[in-house]
């Protein structure tokens, strides 16, 4: 069974198409991040998967139950929406209680006190929410959506407003429920957050889906090769020009770009390192050392 699965999912806003025919499909267990930059439609579609907006076209299934049909499951799917506002007065105890009795949900005070130590709230568990700074009310937040260990958990910007430990910890927490089954989505604007953690991530432009994948099929897709830099033994013209000439003679790469100690190519595969390795060294051009690079999350989320 899936976790989510979508087909030709669309939202329009009058004329403003804000999602354009998605097709997903989430694996159970996995932690699947879903980026975007500001305004590409990643709440906009979380939205219509929790039955907050009505799609305006496509299909989709949710813990293998279809759309029409998702009061079944809402009970198996938490959610920390973009937004996280609670009645001042009520402490964050009291505000998991009436939640949990809101969603139908069977959860004793005993799980609702395990669940704010597993955020990190254990001493506010008695603290009116009032009280609370932007941090806190965002671990609340996931406390609501981690609640009763629901198989799908949608988290939108799960560790934003968060202290550098309490992100550590929040990310830890989101492995631990990985690790137990439960489904992650999440959004993130720290895409070395989302390197470290997620299964699988899908890039959102302007409402379409650009890129998929692993971290390592999306650097295959928007650079097929790899980059190879070598920095060489002496900033020396001579020894440049030298190392220069016998890798453009040998074919083995393409240079890319060079100062008076670093040569950068393209090279097609990993393996082709020991081929450039093997000219330099037939030439006599002494190196200091050799490195390969892949584009990072960064770099491909910047490529337009
Ligand atoms: N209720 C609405 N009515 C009209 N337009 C809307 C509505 N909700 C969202 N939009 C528009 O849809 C587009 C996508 O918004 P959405 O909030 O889904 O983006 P996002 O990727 O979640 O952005 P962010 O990273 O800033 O949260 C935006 O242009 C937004 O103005």
């Amino acid at each position: 069974m899936l976790a989510i699965q979508t087909k030709e999912l669309r939202k329009s806003y009058g004329p403003h198409e804000v999602v354009r025919g998605i097709s997903l499909r989430v694996n159970q267990g996995e932690i699947f991040g879903f980026l975007g930059r500001n305004g590409a439609g990643k709440t906009t579609f979380i939205n219509m998967l929790t039955g907050i907006v009505r799609p305006s076209g496509g299909e989709f299934s949710i813990l293998g139950t279809p759309r029409g049909q998702l009061d079944r499951v809402k009970r198996h799917i938490g959610v920390l929406p973009d937004y996280t506002e609670f009645y001042g007065n009520d402490t964050a105890l009291e505000h998991l209680r009436y939640f949990s009795g809101v969603k139908g949900l069977k959860v004793s005070k005993r799980e609702c006190l395990d669940v704010l130590d597993k955020v990190g709230l254990s001493q506010a568990a008695y603290v009116k929410t009032k009280k609370f700074s932007f941090g806190m009310k965002k671990k609340l937040g996931v406390a609501q959506a981690i609640l009763g260990q629901p198989g799908l958990i949608f988290l939108d910007e799960p560790t934003s407003g968060m202290d550098p430990e309490s992100a550590l910890e929040m990310q830890q927490l989101i492995r631990t429920l990985a690790d137990k089954r439960q489904t992650i989505f999440m959004t993130s604007h720290n895409l070395h957050e989302v390197e470290k953690l997620c299964t699988r991530i899908a890039i959102m432009k302007r409402g379409n889906i650009t890129g998929l994948g692993t971290i390592e099929e999306l650097q295959r897709t928007f650079q097929p090769g790899m980059q190879v830099t070598v920095k060489l033994a002496a900033r020396s013209e001579e020894l440049y020009g030298k190392a220069r000439e016998a890798l453009q003679q040998q074919g083995v790469c393409r240079i890319q770009s060079w100062d008076e100690r670093h040569l950068t190519a393209e090279i097609g595969e990993e393996a082709d390192i020991a081929a450039v390795i093997r000219v330099l060294c037939s030439h006599e051009v002494d190196m200091f050392s050799v490195q390969t690079a892949r584009l990072s999350l960064e770099d491909i989320f910047m490529l337009d």
